[in-house]
């Protein structure tokens, strides 16, 4: 993959120019894209700035993010050629920051389940998860050292995971979601791929103007409390290979690993997720659901469907069981530094037509805690963990993965 930090390395150590490193990408997506189909629009000749932290840093951006004069096509033939004028809020951040915006990268109908024709690249026959695929397979593919995503059950977490690249689901509206197509007010969530959880780090950072992101200290002994989610069905074998191998790592570098069951009020609101989700979904894609509902996708009808069926009193009572547990979750966080936990059901999945299930994010993502995806080696497809922190606490979370990449690389 194309790591961030060593491209920029170059850069400043005057190895390389910043057109060099966006001709790099232009190599490598020219080498992967025609099998891989995770790009939907390549700019041909962007401004390429010469200075700035990101300075020479190409970016893939999920297409219902808004780069101004590139498509967003939302994943459907009801955006098809629909041009923003202007930027998404994180898109304007990036540029200032000399990043080049370099391609719109696939995303599933809406940012829901449906599949798009991007593939996965440790394996043409599987999938590279949703809805962030394109962002997720670019970087995994090396095509990209940075891409955008957004994750409202677990579509930055999950296709990372499948991918074999870090990413950051970060604390909720810690990215600003202007410019950004919503599904769901209450869930959506930018957020970041990049090689590994250094790059992540670091770009989060620079995004946020937040340096004590990138500084934030693991701690000498971190307390992590393992959380198995036993709510959810049960992982398949390799996922829970991969949570013990990151385990023993932790361990082997100083952390104190204890598990940890979650009390009943996170289950209850892992369960009520999906009436948020889908509640507010079939009113933010209004429109789209009283003008053109044929134009929908299967799965994208289906849970705008779903979401015509919950009442206001479910919707409510959903949000008072996700307020109720964020306050529980918020107190178990007084006795442990991080989580860890699964970042999917196991490796992407030998099929095209689905893009894997969020039972293991869709929590975290209702709690609005920062989320971490570590990618665990030894496996043919890849499979990772994820590391949660407590919310605004994104920096630790992030140091916390980070040792424990490092003890699994070691
Ligand atoms: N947008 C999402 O998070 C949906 C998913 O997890 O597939």
């Amino acid at each position: 993959m194309l790591s961030l930090l060593d491209l920029r390395a170059r850069i400043a150590a005057g190895t390389l120019t910043p057109a060099g490193a966006i001709d790099l990408c232009r190599a490598a997506i020219a080498a992967r894209e025609p099998d891989l189909h995770a790009l939907v629009t390549l700019d041909p000749a962007p401004a390429i700035p010469e200075a700035g932290p990101l300075a020479g840093i190409a970016v893939g951006v999920k297409d219902i993010i808004d780069s101004a004069g590139l498509p967003s096509q939302m994943g459907s033939s009801i955006y098809a050629g629909w041009t923003p004028r202007g930027d998404a809020a994180v898109v304007s951040r990036l540029k200032r920051l000399g990043a080049v915006a370099l391609a719109k990268t696939t995303t599933t109908a809406f940012a829901s389940s449906d599949p798009t024709e991007t593939v996965n690249p440790h394996d043409p026959g599987h999938t590279p998860g949703g809805s962030s695929a394109g962002s997720a397979a670019a970087v995994g593919a090396g095509m990209l050292p940075l891409a955008l995503g957004t994750q409202t059950a677990g579509s930055v977490i999950r296709p990372a995971s499948y991918c074999g690249c870090a990413a950051v689901k970060p604390s909720f509206r810690l990215i600003p979601t202007v410019g950004v197509k919503t599904y769901s007010w209450a869930l959506d969530t930018v957020g970041l791929f990049a090689a590994g959880v250094a790059d992540v780090a670091h770009a989060l950072a620079l995004v946020t103007g937040r340096p004590e992101i990138e500084g934030a200290e693991a701690g000498s002994a971190p307390r992590i409390g393992l959380v198995r989610q036993d709510f959810a069905e049960a992982p398949e074998p390799a996922a829970e290979a991969a949570l013990a191998r990151a385990r023993q790592a932790a361990e082997r570098a100083g952390a104190r690993v204890t598990d940890l069951a979650l009390p009943a009020e996170l289950a209850q609101a892992w369960e009520r997720h999906r009436i948020i989700q889908n509640y507010e979904g079939r009113l933010a894609l209004a429109w789209e659901y009283d003008t053109q509902a044929d134009a929908l996708p299967p799965r994208v009808r289906e849970h705008l469907d779903a979401g015509e069926a919950f009442s206001p009193a479910q919707y409510d009572d959903a949000r008072r069981h996700a307020h109720r547990a964020r306050r529980v979750l918020k107190s178990l966080f007084a006795d442990y530094d991080a989580i860890l936990t699964f970042s999917a059901p196991g490796p992407a999945p030998a099929t095209l037509a689905f893009t894997g299930d969020p039972r293991f994010n869709q929590l975290w993502t209702l709690m609005g805690v920062p989320c971490v995806n570590v990618p665990v080696p030894g496996h043919r497809l890849p499979v990772g963990v994820q590391v949660i922190g407590r919310f605004g606490d994104d920096g630790r979370a992030l140091a916390v993965a980070r040792m424990i990449e490092d003890a699994l690389r070691g």
